[in-house]
């Protein structure tokens, strides 16, 4: 096991956090401006299969009790912490990564420090942006027509009782210029999208609104994300169709089976969970949503590396049942998700962390090519157009910061 040796020292405010980062390899976790932001890998762990979570829950410990801390402020982000991304479907050939960067700069309520590992590297510097660029992102393996048939074979499932819901997706590709600057794309979302979570973790580029879970001394919360509507056109319209997202009974059971399987896995491991009685309609750019707000106590010391592998994948990106969700998702979409819909974020030495639905994003490889997923809970009766539209509109934040 390796020993890290890890000091954070507070340093006058930073903001914002990334012009910091590498502009082919940028490492980045915020929202609404505060959280983490990574330089360099003092470690990298890599996983795959069924165990992916587990066995980081068990190796993070690990490397945890063995590295020597020094921390003098203690809030959520500070000391040793690795950023992660998971791969979303068990036989992925993605790699599940957890990142120690060399040099972690991080911001919360108004406090900014620096921690270092394994070296003793001056405060980074803010390096100019790259050129502006711009590409299209066209159909992958799964277009549009090949979409709502996809939804059309879903539909005889569902109607046939096999199963209540399932999540499809599809894909677009993109390649990037050579010497592009993904922190142009970073700072895009993290603009347009304050209130998501922006992450950059390993090529995994994007802005989720879904909170999966956040543990944080003994706390855990979570946000189920379920049933969407587009945005008005005006003020007038914008609040109708928010008024009808909320008593849309196809919505509220969309919503109903993705905060069951949250809570269901969740109920082991926390005591008084409580959600709100009915989920209010969280407001985005791009589109509205149903959204719940979980809250309980952790009862049984697991981190939040255990709390993903106990709740991934849930409802909001698989289905319900579970096993029969995610065999129709094999059979229907012709691609490998990736870490697509997977657990993002990050993990501090002492469990505690904050990991996002990977949504609203795309994985940039090494050789600069780039894959997007969008994707749309279908239940019986669903209609596959507008199922498709609905993933337009969860594509926008990506296709419009790529183009
Ligand atoms: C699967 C996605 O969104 C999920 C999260 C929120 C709302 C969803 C929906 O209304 O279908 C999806 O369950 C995606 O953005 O690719």
């Amino acid at each position: 096991m390796p020993v890290l040796t890890v000091t954070t020292q507070a340093v006058d405010d930073i903001r914002p956090l990334i012009p910091l980062v590498d502009p082919r390899h940028p490492l980045v976790f915020i929202r609404r401006g505060q959280g983490i932001a990574g330089l360099g890998e003092a470690l990298r762990l890599e996983f795959r299969g069924p165990d992916r979570m587990r066995e980081a829950a068990d190796t993070w410990r690990r490397v945890a009790a063995a590295a020597r801390v020094t921390d003098e402020l203690g809030i959520p982000g500070t000391g040793l912490v690795a950023l992660g991304a998971f791969a979303f479907a068990d036989d992925s050939t993605a790699t599940s990564v957890l990142i120690v960067p060399s040099v972690v700069i991080g911001r919360r309520d108004g406090v900014s420090w620096i921690t270092r590992v394994d070296c003793d590297s001056a405060l980074p510097a803010a390096t100019p942006a790259g050129a502006e660029f711009r590409l299209g992102l066209r159909p992958g393996s799964l277009d549009a027509a090949g979409y709502t048939s996809a939804v059309e074979s879903a539909l005889q499932h569902l109607r046939a009782h096999e199963l209540s819901k399932v999540v499809l997706a599809r894909d677009l590709v993109g390649h990037l210029p050579d010497g592009a600057d993904l922190r142009l794309i970073v700072a895009e979302l993290a603009l347009g999208y304050p209130d998501c979570w922006t992450f950059a973790v390993d090529g995994l580029i994007g802005s989720s609104p879904e909170t999966l879970v956040r543990a944080d001394h003994g706390t855990v919360t979570a946000r189920v994300l379920a049933g969407s509507a587009a945005r008005g056109v005006d003020a007038l319209s914008d609040q109708d169709a928010a008024a009808r997202l909320a008593t849309s009974t196809k919505d509220l059971d969309e919503h109903h089976f993705a905060l069951e399987s949250l809570m269901t896995s969740l109920r082991p491991h926390a005591r008084t969970l409580i959600a709100s009685e009915l989920p209010f309609t969280l407001k985005l750019p791009n589109l509205w949503h149903l959204a719940s707000d979980i809250e309980g106590t952790l009862t049984d010391g697991s981190s939040s590396l255990d709390l993903i592998a106990a709740l991934h994948p849930t409802a909001a990106v698989a289905g319900t049942p579970t096993s029969s969700a995610l065999a129709l998702i094999a059979e229907l979409e012709p691609f490998d998700r990736g870490r697509y819909a997977g657990p993002v974020g990050w993990v501090g030495a002492d469990g505690d962390g904050e990991w996002a639905v990977a949504l609203r994003s795309a994985q940039v490889d090494d050789s600069g090519d780039i894959t997007a997923w969008a994707g749309a809970g279908i239940v019986a009766d669903s209609d596959p157009e507008k199922e498709l539209a609905e993933t337009r509109m969860k594509f926008r934040p990506i296709v419009e910061a790529f183009g």
